[in-house]
């Protein structure tokens, strides 16, 4: 079995009586976040929330802030930005946009409730060098469905 690549995030429990982040099963690929509050999101509702805590992503890395398919299905609940994206520099509480995207129903959360998982990814840097024009490729321009449904 390959091994999972392993990285240290030095992480600061803002609301040291909360849950750090949590991953449910050794291999899964995003750790649980929680809300430090509780609230309710009516029909439609966006909310921003707290998570208790703040890590330092290394350079090179990037945390992205996923929803949690359960509360997607259960409750339409979603991230409006999905991912959200944690950049190596940022110091801030870890937030999360909540969307309840329900039509009908309100969806109440407690606090210490498991609202998204975070990720981490390695990321490359682009220099962008601009040309007057772009090579070829088999796909060129075709996009938004250009292969069929
Ligand atoms: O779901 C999120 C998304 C972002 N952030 C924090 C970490 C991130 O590094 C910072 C900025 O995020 P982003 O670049 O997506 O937002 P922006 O609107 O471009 O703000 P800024 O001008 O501060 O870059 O906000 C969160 O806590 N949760
Ligand atoms: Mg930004």
């Amino acid at each position: 079995m390959t091994s999972l690549e392993h990285v240290t995030v030095p992480l600061q429990q803002l609301d040291p009586e909360l849950p750090p982040p949590h991953y449910a099963h050794e291999t899964d690929a995003g750790a649980d976040l929680v809300t430090s509050e509780d609230f309710t999101l009516e029909p439609g509702e966006r909310r921003l929330v707290g998570t208790g805590v703040a890590v330092a992503v290394p350079a090179g890395w990037v945390g992205l802030v996923h929803p949690r398919s359960g509360l997607a299905v259960k409750h339409g609940i979603t991230l409006v930005n999905t991912p959200g994206t944690i950049d190596a520099g940022y110091r801030g509480e870890i937030k999360v946009c909540l969307l309840n995207t329900d039509r009908s129903t309100s969806v109440s959360f407690r606090r210490g409730d498991r609202i998204a998982q975070l990720l981490l990814q390695p990321v490359g840097r682009a220099d962008f060098a601009t040309v007057a024009s772009l090579e070829d490729s088999d796909r060129g321009a075709g996009g938004f469905g250009s292969t069929g449904v």
